[in-house]
């Protein structure tokens, strides 16, 4: 009985890990794996820290706030160049490793010092990381965005939306779009309305952190209103969570996919449970959603999983599955060839998989 039931869970295991998928919300030092972790610890003995420091195991939760403790902590151990190379080729390879064709990392740029590190040099190292997987031939497509984090405040928003500018122009279509992100708890997204309208003028597209926490109701009315390509979290979208049927509504009148990070949400305790999670309010509505895993090191998970949580909690079956990772490739920032190339991929996978 027992090993009839463990040979199941490793069928639907592989399932989900050879399903391919697309991912379109992870931050670059939240995906950093055990692994990669363990070296980076070595790397930097002086600093004592210990792993239980930098990622949230399961059953463990953490509060949001918390959380950013966890990302302060693993700036420290990744502030170089070579740091950075090696954490986001590391990143990509699992992804890729994990089933993933499709990949849109961000990551904020940060300029350290002691290192000689600056933002544009940070940015130039993740997209070397990107160039030498491609010619490595790793089996995924990796695009990047650019992130603002929120707490930093107007100028630095607007210095990073120059840096990102330019990035679009010269990256050879690398550099996509602009994130914001950071501690929903601090500063206003009004202060930073002219930098992401800046942004969007300039043709990046706009992947926006809304609502993750109840407070931000008049915030997510505003940002609304750019409006932006994508919605990260959404979390306190609609009314009944203290949303507005306003925001709702101007949501789905623009059709503007949402982001959703089950075990995200639930580890940092913005959402009680995954039964409770909002994937199922605008899954039920038909809405356009996206299985993500935000920060797949801290949150020690991966898309695999991720699906697989969502199938299990919410009933879906496998064409449902099938059908959520497909349409994900409709909601990516990339050209429209490459969307083609992708669908092109899923169809010739599909007959494998779903006969
Ligand atoms: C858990 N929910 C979240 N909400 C908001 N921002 C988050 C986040 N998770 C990660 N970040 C943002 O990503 C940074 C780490 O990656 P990078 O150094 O940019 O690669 C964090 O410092 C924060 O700004
Ligand atoms: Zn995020």
């Amino acid at each position: 009985m027992i090993l009839s039931e463990t040979a199941m869970d490793t069928e639907a295991d592989l399932f989900y890990r050879q399903l391919p998928k697309v991912e379109l919300h992870a931050h670059l030092n939240g995906s950093v794996s055990f692994e990669s972790m363990e070296k980076l610890i070595q790397r930097k003995p002086h600093l004592n820290i210990e792993h239980s420091m930098t990622a949230i195991r399961r059953g463990q939760r953490r509060t949001l706030d918390e959380c950013f403790q966890v990302f302060k902590v693993i700036h420290q151990l990744v502030d170089s160049e070579e740091d950075i190379l090696m954490v986001a080729k590391a990143v990509i390879q699992e992804f890729a490793a994990d089933g993933v064709k499709y990949l849109e990392l961000r990551s904020t740029p940060r300029e350290v010092t002691e290192t000689g590190l600056t933002k544009q040099r940070y940015i130039e190292t993740v997209l070397e990381a990107i160039r030498q997987c491609k010619q490595e031939e790793v089996d995924i497509d990796v695009r990047f965005l650019v992130a603002v984090d929120r707490r930093h405040g107007p100028e630095v928003a607007m210095e990073t939306v120059k840096l990102a500018e330019d990035f679009l122009l010269s990256s050879d279509g690398v550099v996509v779009g602009l994130d914001l992100s950071g501690d929903p708890t601090v500063g206003h997204g009004k202060d930073l309305l002219s930098a992401l309208q800046k942004a969007k003028n300039c043709g990046l597209k706009l992947a926006l952190h809304l609502s993750e926490v109840p407070s931000q109701r008049d915030e997510s009315e505003l940002l609304l209103n750019l409006p932006p390509d994508r919605i990260g979290h959404g979390t306190y979208l609609h009314p009944e969570v203290g949303g507005s049927d306003s925001l709702v509504e101007k949501v789905c009148k623009q059709n503007i996919p949402i982001e959703l990070c089950l075990t995200s949400n639930v580890k940092g305790q913005t959402v009680p449970s995954y039964d409770k999670h909002h994937f199922q309010y605008w899954y039920n509505r038909g809405h356009p959603c996206v299985l993500c895993t935000d920060d797949k090191g801290v949150f020690c998970t991966d898309l695999s999983q991720e699906y697989q949580l969502a199938a299990s909690t919410f009933g879906l079956t496998q064409e449902a599955v099938w059908k959520l990772s497909q349409q994900a490739i409709g909601y990516t920032f990339a050209p429209e060839p490459i969307k083609q190339r992708l669908e092109k991929k899923w169809a010739e996978l599909k007959q494998q998989f779903l006969p």
